[in-house]
């Protein structure tokens, strides 16, 4: 890829989350390779997870500022990976305590940023860059459909009709989207847990805070999204309807454009892995074509014992082979997860690994044959890249939107189940994970169409790499005010 060289500097401010984290480091990479000068901002124990990055780019400039503490955050915690999976909000509030210090470095730094790139769940910074006189571009790791359905909830901010009563009452009631293509109807339950935790707490500061956040993300300067056209054009399109300008940026599939290996497609993409990479290929090299099912969900989803017990059960009764990357419980373990004897009883068709999984590796590997996953957004564009075919279990967040896009529309997708205390019929579950794996699915011809078009994205001359070039002509026409009192 070729950009004319800058010397723009930005400020790249990552929410600290792994599925949020790794997505825009992808893109401080490209941004570092392409000449741009940057600072990151990070709290102190979430610096080594900056490591493969500061190592592949030794000019970028680290800014550690103190974490902020939060009732709800232990001491030493600084990642919502080590808190419980509805942190997000604890964060968010925490975190934008950081404006003062932000604004006291900017306003003491020599040559200071002339915008700010930041995660979308750090709206604030919105507010920050507009008292510096400089630009803020959202970056959001979900997709164009679920920021579609994000945006149209705060800025339009739907209530459920039985609101004064029981928080249990009402959860089925369908909140519509007639704003957005294809009119996406969810159940009440099925919203971002972020905006119905606003709706239940509505008028507390912190909750006007987070409201505001998003309110800001909308008005921000601009957006780059982990997506690219071909995947998600009509939401892109909606959009830059919404944003009222054209400066969205569809710069995906991030991990797997050029020079990546170095952080994204090496073992520590986000964590590393307790079995080594090597013996994980060689188990998968012993496998057929497309025959493994690779079961993961994400950085932040674990699922109650009940489930886990059906979803081990579906496995065995299933006959095939499988690698099921296990997250610890919350006391740290996760034997007391599988069924007593699962692992020796499955030791020749399945690999249990446990923690953290080389996921983009196991994906890319000739004999994945399909996905089971919570439709996190980089589980899903990492499925789709890999032209791995999706199994979809949404959990919670943004993750019933994109099992819409990609069972609905995209066509790349079978749904099994909905919600993390969905408990799976064992049976039923076998069933679709051997059908998965069988041939001539007209699913398998669609997502290897979509695997394509990705690559073709990021290729020189392609649609991501052309609106990554032009995000970056246009940063390179911004420039510091004079000063910033
Ligand atoms: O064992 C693991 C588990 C995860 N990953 C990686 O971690 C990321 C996980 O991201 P994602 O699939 O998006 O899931 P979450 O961690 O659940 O991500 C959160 O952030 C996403 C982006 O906003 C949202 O789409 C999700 O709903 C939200 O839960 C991916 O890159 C995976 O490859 C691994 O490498 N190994």
């Amino acid at each position: 890829m070729t950009m004319s060289g800058t010397d723009a500097h930005l400020l790249v401010f990552p929410y600290p989350a792994q599925g949020h984290m790794i997505p825009l480091l992808d893109l401080t990479h490209q941004l570092a390779i392409h000449g741009v000068t940057i600072t990151i901002l990070v709290t102190p124990s979430n610096l080594p997870l900056l490591e493969p990055l500061l190592s592949a780019h030794p000019s970028i400039k680290t800014l550690v500022l103190p974490f902020p503490s939060h009732p709800a955050i232990p001491p030493g915690v600084e990642n919502v990976k080590d808190l419980p999976p509805n942190s997000f909000r604890a964060m968010m509030i925490s975190l934008a305590q950081l404006h003062e210090p932000l604004l006291r470095w900017f306003r003491s730094h020599p040559s200071p940023p002339v915008a700010i790139v930041s995660d979308m769940f750090l709206g604030w910074t919105h507010r920050l860059a507009c008292e510096l006189g400089i630009r803020r571009l959202v970056f959001s790791p979900s997709g164009a459909m679920a920021l579609s359905v994000i945006y149209s909830l705060w800025r339009y901010l739907p209530m459920r009709q039985k609101q004064n009563s029981r928080e249990e009452d009402g959860q089925d009631e369908i909140v519509s989207f007639p704003n957005i293509p294809g009119s996406p109807k969810y159940h009440w339950w099925q919203v971002s847990p972020v905006y119905r935790s606003f709706v239940e707490t509505k008028g507390d500061p912190d909750s006007e805070l987070v409201k505001d956040g998003f309110l800001a993300d909308i008005e921000s300067w601009g957006l780059v999204i982990n997506s690219f056209d071909e995947l998600e054009r009509v939401y892109l399109q909606h959009l830059r309807k919404e944003m009222g300008h054209d400066r969205v940026w569809a710069v995906g599939p991030l991990h797997r454009f050029e020079g990546d290996e170095e952080i994204s497609g090496s073992k520590q993409r986000g964590g590393s892995s307790l079995v080594k990479v090597e013996q994980i290929s060689s188990w998968l090299d012993a496998r057929d074509d497309q025959k493994v099912v690779y079961v993961c969900f994400g950085s932040q989803a674990r699922l109650p014992m009940d489930v886990m017990e059906k979803l081990a059960f579906g496995l065995e009764k299933s006959g095939i082979h499988f690698i099921w990357a296990v997250k610890e419980s919350k006391s740290g373990h996760v034997d007391s997860m599988l069924p007593p004897g699962f692992e020796d009883r499955e030791a020749a068709r399945g690999l249990v690994i446990r923690g953290w999984a080389p996921q983009v590796q196991i994906l890319s590997h000739r004999a994945v044959g399909a996905f089971l996953t919570h439709c996190g957004w980089n589980s899903t564009l990492e499925g789709i890249v890999a032209g791995v075919p999706l199994l979809a279990w949404p959990m919670s967040a943004d993750q019933f939107s994109n099992a819409t896009l990609v069972v609905e529309e995209l066509k790349v997708a079978t749904r099994v189940g909905e919600g993390s205390r969905f408990v799976p019929d064992s049976d039923e579950l076998a069933r679709v994970l051997s059908d998965s794996i069988s041939e001539n699915r007209v699913i398998r011809e669609r997502v290897e169409e979509l695997r394509r078009a990705a690559m073709e994205a990021i290729k020189e001359g392609g649609s991501s790499i052309l609106e990554l070039q032009s995000m970056h002509s246009k940063l390179a026409t911004l420039v510091s005010p004079r000063n910033y009192l």
